[in-house]
């Protein structure tokens, strides 16, 4: 039991027991109970230092510079917003109690982007209290708010980034892809078809007129009149407003991707825009971001994306459609969250009952139950997700058994495994780990039937710290009112 899909400081002893960085699973339930997350510091640093030092060398070689942002979204707490900051990131936040965390880690209001296409009036003012390096618009009616927040301040003009769609969709799930038209996530760069009736409407006479035009009507025009794509129209909006910088354009296309090509497809498209902007107003907006996104291994034989391959393709195709575009490079960003701390984690339950069933083909299915389920983990419910499991307090016989892991909520759907083989004699009592669930497992974490969050907790060189404290019954009477 070494290798992907669980962190690097996991090891099985000759016992059967496994350890994660020098501490065994006994010790770990013993002393914190289970369910519990399990954060492998070490082998967390070591992904966020490999995605840094991969795109700085590729970014070198082709002469521009490159930061990487972790995507607090995954997980954040104080810890590892330090942790990921030691190892040369900054941190991407994308509300403001993400944001709440970084700061109180004490990260840098410069090292820090603001996300989120429904920013409130209050995190907008928090962002800007804060000095973010680079707030992310979402929509052409945020612009104007942004902008309206600086002028009621006063003080410098606000460093924004436009999100736009490119198109490509790629990911895992259709709910983690986000640049296809047909969702949320920020500005199109297609031009939509006018309707013949509007197609001799009398544009705006300026760019920036246009982009003003654009952006009055509730939020909800798209054209500036000049046949702009919504990107384009919010990228004019921003250059019409003095209270902002435009500092660049953002995509970010999926999550859990590992089919790399659409970075490069999006990068292009991106650049391109870049380009056209350029073209048109003599603005050449300094940096790109092309998001997150770079999928991890959750089953045993899945291959991760590697790092230096996909930092060098990136750089190459940012390269390739620079020079063919006749613009200079610009700097540069991504923003991995799952790459960096799904691996590092892994979840401990208890196995509580066992039962087998008979399904459809005659073969048996054996219902493992757990301490946890959806609340810890609603990624298999949510995406469909997959998983890998295994029980880790002891030897276990050679015989196995096709096995579901369920948790413990009043929901036929609740399943943390779809299908794992598992020792033959599981039971009660067995220690069970779920790998690789160190992203988006207790970020999205709910109480639901009044379930108390598990707790998190790193383990370094033989030591164990808790990071956030198990929730208790008392935390969630305390919000009740009566
Ligand atoms: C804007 C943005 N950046 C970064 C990420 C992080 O994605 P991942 O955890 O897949 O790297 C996300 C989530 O998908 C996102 O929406
Ligand atoms: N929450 C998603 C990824 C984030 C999608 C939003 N940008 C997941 O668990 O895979």
């Amino acid at each position: 039991m070494t290798g992907e899909p669980w962190s690097t400081g996991v090891r099985r002893g000759p016992d059967g027991v496994v350890s994660v960085a020098g501490v065994d699973v006994h010790a770990l339930a013993a002393e914190h109970g289970t369910p519990a997350y399990v954060l492998d510091e070490a082998d967390l640093r070591t992904r966020a230092r490999a995605y840094r030092r991969a795109f700085e060398s590729a970014c070198a070689q082709i002469g521009a510079g490159v930061d990487v942002y972790y995507a607090g979204k995954a997980f954040l707490s104080v810890a590892v917003a330090r942790w990921v900051h030691e190892e040369g990131l900054r941190v991407d936040t994308s509300t403001g109690g993400e944001l709440a965390v970084a700061l109180r880690a004490g990260i840098p209001g410069e090292h820090l982007g603001l996300h989120g296409n429904n920013k409130s009036d209050a995190e907008i003012a928090r962002a800007l209290d804060a000095g973010v390096g680079r707030i992310i618009v979402d929509s052409l009616v945020e612009i104007d708010r942004v902008a309206d927040a600086v002028a009621a301040r006063g003080g410098g003009p606000a460093p924004v980034m436009v999100r736009v769609t490119t198109g490509v969709h790629a990911g895992g799930h259709e709910y983690i892809s986000t640049a296809h038209e047909d969702q949320k996530f920020g500005l199109s760069i297609a031009t939509p078809p006018r309707p013949a009736s509007e197609q001799v409407a009398a544009g705006p006479t300026t760019s920036a007129d246009a982009a003003v035009n654009g952006a009055a009507v509730n939020g909800a025009a798209v054209d500036s009149g000049a046949g702009d794509s919504p990107a384009m129209c919010a990228l004019l909006a921003v250059l019409a407003r003095p209270e902002l910088r435009l500092l660049g354009i953002h995509s970010h296309i999926g999550s859990q991707i590992l089919d790399p090509s659409g970075f490069e497809v999006a990068a292009r498209a991106v650049l391109t825009l870049r380009a056209q902007l350029a073209e048109r107003t003599g603005v050449l907006v300094d940096e790109v971001d092309l998001g997150g996104g770079y999928g991890i291994a959750y089953l045993p034989g899945e291959v991760a994306l590697d790092p230096d391959r996909i930092a060098k393709d990136i750089a190459a195709s940012v390269q390739g459609s620079a020079r063919d575009l006749g613009t200079p490079l610009p700097r540069f960003s991504i923003e991995p969250g799952r790459a960096i701390v799904g691996p590092a984690g892994l979840t401990l339950y208890t196995v509580g009952t066992v039962k087998p069933v008979r399904i459809d083909d005659g073969r048996v299915r054996t219902y493992v139950s757990i301490d946890g389920g959806m609340s810890d983990n609603i990624r298999p419910a949510l995406y469909g997700a997959q998983y890998h499991a295994e029980v880790v307090g002891r030897l276990a016989g050679p015989e196995t058994v096709l096995a579901r892991v369920v948790g413990k909520h009043c929901e036929s759907g609740d399943i943390v495994v779809h299908e794992v083989q598992l020792p033959a004699d599981v039971r009660a009592g067995d220690l069970l780990a779920v790998a690789a669930t160190g992203a988006y497992g207790r970020s999205m974490a709910s109480n639901y039937n009044h379930v108390p969050r598990p707790p998190v907790i790193a383990v370094a060189d033989g030591a164990t710290r808790v990071l956030v404290r198990r929730e208790t019954e008392d935390d969630l009477l305390a919000l009740d009112q009566g």
